[in-house]
């Protein structure tokens, strides 16, 4: 190899190496800012950090697609609370009544008896003050009377007696013959009976009081009127509703009870009244009360069946504590009707007291006295009209007060 050669060899090297080195320099170069750029980004960044960051060239790495989110399942919705039932508000207790004393009650209605039986009274009084009285005048009195349903028998009675004393005494003034009128009139009627209530048992059981009589004459309503009575009086009660023919019947009465806190026992609509009539004794013996009060029915047609279904009543209460009373109640208005039901039932069970029902309603008052002769019992209660508290104790002189007032 020759000089030359080597010197060419050599120069070659030389070139590629100078020019490899430039390129390299360049390149550098290329790759940063200016150095015054440098210098304020540098600045920018520390002193306001607020600044974005100043983009590097490497590309940024593209962010991979935020997974698609998964759709939200369905909200299952809550179920309900069930909600908890309003509690019914509580029946607020019944006011209970005070039932008006029995005591006193005719004197209050003494005005409704006035008015009813106004011609009786005042016919009497108008032909007895007369100067002087001839056989035509004793004949209207005898008339009165009749009219009034005094009956024949009472009636003959009372007119000899007035007869007497006027001729005996020499009666001229009217108020005398007013006050013989009077007397007369309360001796017929009968001041010494005993008109009360028998509703007090032996042995500590109750007493039993078995209402009689025909549907309609106002007995349902005469029990739940004499348990108002008891009440007054502070004795406690229970009713036995019999009457089992008329399903209302037992609702009435207990509708009484309940006015004046009384419990009443029922039976199954036509079931067997001597049952319930069982029971409800049974019920105030358990109880420990006062006085059961029995209501019947009287919607019987024949003497046989009455007999058969209150004796029954009867026999079968009795097995538990005796009655005490059986009361007989009658309609005042039926007149000569009233009186046939009153000798039947005298006839078929031992009614040892009466009741006389809506006296307010008829100028007949006179089947006070007649009803008790036909049957030998006293009246012991009067009806006078549709109030809870219209049935008064009968009293014979408050009763001829008021005929006479
Ligand atoms: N004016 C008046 N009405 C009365 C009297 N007593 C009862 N009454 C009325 O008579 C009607 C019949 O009375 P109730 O008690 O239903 O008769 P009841 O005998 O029980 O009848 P049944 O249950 O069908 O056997 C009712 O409208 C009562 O208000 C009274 O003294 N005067």
């Amino acid at each position: 190899m020759t000089t030359l050669t080597l010197l060419l060899i050599l120069a070659g090297v030389v070139v590629v190496l100078g020019a490899g080195l430039g390129l390299v320099i360049s390149r550098r170069r290329a790759e940063l800012p200016p150095p015054d750029e440098l210098d304020a980004i540098t600045e920018e960044v520390i002193e306001h950090p607020e600044h974005p960051e100043p983009q590097l060239e490497e590309p940024v790495a593209k962010p991979k697609p935020a997974p698609k989110p998964k759709p939200a399942p369905e909200p299952v919705p809550e179920p309900e609370p069930a909600l908890e039932p309003e509690p019914a508000p509580e029946p607020a207790p019944p006011t209970l009544e005070r039932p008006e004393a029995p005591k006193g009650r005719l004197v209050r209605l003494r005005a409704r008896l006035a008015r009813s039986q106004g011609t009786l009274g005042k016919g009497l009084l108008a032909v007895l003050g007369r100067a002087s009285l001839d056989d035509a005048a004793w004949e209207e009195i005898e008339d009165t009377l009749l009219a009034a349903d005094v009956g024949v028998g009472p009636t003959d009675e009372l007119v000899e007696q007035l007869k007497t004393r006027m001729r005996v005494e020499g009666i001229k003034d009217p108020n005398h013959a007013r006050t013989v009128l009077r007397e007369e009139l309360i001796a017929l009627i009968g001041p010494s009976n005993d008109r009360s209530l028998k509703s007090t048992g032996a042995d500590g059981k109750p007493g039993v009081v078995l209402v009689v009589g025909v549907n309609g004459t106002g007995k349902t309503t005469t029990v739940g009127r004499l348990a108002r009575v008891l009440v007054a009086e502070d004795k406690s009660v229970v009713l036995g509703a019999a009457d089992t023919f008329r399903a209302a019947a037992a609702e009435q009465l207990q509708t009484w009870g309940e006015r004046v806190g009384v419990n009443t026992v029922r039976g199954p609509e036509g079931g067997d009244p001597a049952s319930v009539g069982f029971d409800a004794v049974q019920k105030g013996i358990a109880d420990g009360v006062d006085v059961v009060l029995v209501d019947t029915a009287g919607r019987l047609h024949t003497k046989a069946g009455l007999m058969d279904e209150l004796g029954k009543v009867k026999r079968v209460i009795e097995k538990q504590a005796p009655v005490t009373e059986v009361l007989l109640v009658i309609d005042a208005t039926t007149g000569q009707n009233g009186m046939t039901q009153a000798r039947v039932f005298g006839e078929v069970v031992e009614v040892t007291g009466i009741v006389l029902t809506k006296l307010d309603g008829t100028a007949k008052g006179g089947i006070v006295i007649a009803v008790q002769r036909e049957l030998g019992v006293p009246v012991k209660f009067v009806g006078l009209g549709e109030g809870v508290d219209d049935l008064a104790p009968f009293d014979p002189e408050d009763f001829v007060d008021a005929l006479l007032e």
